[in-house]
């Protein structure tokens, strides 16, 4: 995996991660497809929309249809239907957020699937053994995702923790030899002393990039904002930041001005499924009554397809009636909507414009519709 920076702009810069399956542009958004598949969206749609990289969940593809299946279909790519690079989460968070009966012990974590109730162990080398049989592109460690608020003496047993599974995984990792990637994750809390005894943990181990963890897990915005303040610009500057689960786009501006190059979230594919629409007029909720007569596009300044060839009368009768339709075109829209923000927030940084980019959205961003 080969990561060049093109521009920087401050902290911020743009790059290309080069990958097997195809080149990334950074800062990159990536959609969350979960079950493999981004709700909604054909991998076409995504796209032709402009992404290039998707996110799948090691979890819920071990529980639901197993790792092993998919292996003997072809491997996540082929049962997807998704050519291009692809970021598999370990489990670790999803463990944490969605599993009940959670046993963490120094060995892994032992827990109840939140589909069937059957108990579970996963280890740090089964979460490595599971994503190399899905065969993604970018594979994450094993982490413990420490949750919001957490006493500040267990995030320090959890981060110690962390590294051991951190270095298990690349050891287990490294006696198979594929050619995939594996990113580190720092954890820490909201502990400016833990971060930055976390991150240097994790780089001495080395991996081919870095994710901060841990956060967009309910601390207050500026723990988020302080942390990644503090912690990015430490971490190597030559190999992919990721900023795990954010997020908002006034969070990614932040993020980005710091130095992050890769970011993940379902908000705007869930948002869209709950008619809650971002347009360069700030945030729009289509249900809204005033929308009812409303012969306009959703978004004057959007060429997507949603708003190219329908009203808000329409897309809110959809929405009224919970037509499976509605999903579909708000999902587009957001994500061209997100999609355009990253490259034009990209062309910003390489023409050395971000302060001004980020001064001309932040209000656009914090607006609701009026
Ligand atoms: C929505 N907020 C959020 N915070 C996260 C932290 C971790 C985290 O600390 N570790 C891992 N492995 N994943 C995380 C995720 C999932 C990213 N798709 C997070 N999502
Ligand atoms: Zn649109």
């Amino acid at each position: 995996m080969q990561f060049k920076i093109l521009k920087k702009d401050g902290f911020a810069r743009t790059a290309l991660l080069e990958t097997k399956r195809g080149v990334i542009h950074t800062p990159a958004f990536m959609p969350v497809g979960t079950n493999g598949t981004v709700k909604a969206m054909t991998p076409e749609e995504v796209r032709d929309i402009g992404y290039e990289i998707i996110l799948s969940n090691t979890y819920h593809l071990y529980l639901r249809p197993g790792h092993e299946t998919i292996k003997e279909i072809g491997g996540i790519h082929r049962f997807i239907n998704w050519q291009g690079p692809i970021l598999t989460d370990s489990g670790g968070f999803q463990i944490y957020s969605l599993a009940s009966l959670r046993k963490i012990t120094s060995e892994g974590v032992e827990f109840r699937s939140h589909i069937d109730g059957s108990l579970h162990f996963i280890s740090p080398e089964r979460a490595i053994e599971i994503q190399i049989a899905l065969g993604s592109d970018i594979m994450m460690v094993f982490d413990e995702c420490v949750p919001y608020p957490a006493e500040k003496q267990y995030v320090e047993k959890s981060i110690k923790l962390t590294k051991d599974w951190a270095e298990r995984c690349k050891n287990y990792f490294e006696k198979q030899r594929t050619n995939q990637s594996l990113f580190g994750i720092i954890q820490g809390g909201v502990y400016d002393d833990l971060r930055e005894k976390s991150l240097e943990e994790i780089v001495k181990i080395g991996f081919d990039g870095y994710a901060i963890g841990g956060l967009s897990v309910g601390e207050p915005k500026e723990d988020m904002y302080r942390v990644v303040k503090n912690v990015t610009p430490l971490m190597p500057e030559d190999k992919p930041r990721y900023l795990m689960g954010v997020g908002d786009l006034i969070d990614v501006l932040h993020a980005v001005e710091h130095g992050i190059d890769m970011f993940d979230c379902v908000m705007p594919t869930r948002n869209a499924r709950n008619g809650t629409l971002f347009t360069s007029r700030g945030r729009i909720s289509i249900k809204r009554s005033e929308f009812k007569d409303d012969s306009t596009a959703l978004d004057p300044e959007c060429d997507c397809y949603t708003c190219r060839n329908y009203t808000k009368a329409f897309l809110r009768h959809l929405y009224m009636c919970r037509e499976i339709l509605s999903m579909r075109l708000n999902t587009i829209h957001n994500l061209y909507f997100y999609c355009k923000f990253f490259e034009k927030m990209r062309t910003a940084i390489a023409e050395g414009r971000f302060q001004d980019f980020k001064k001309e959205w932040l209000p656009v961003l914090e607006k609701n519709f009026s």
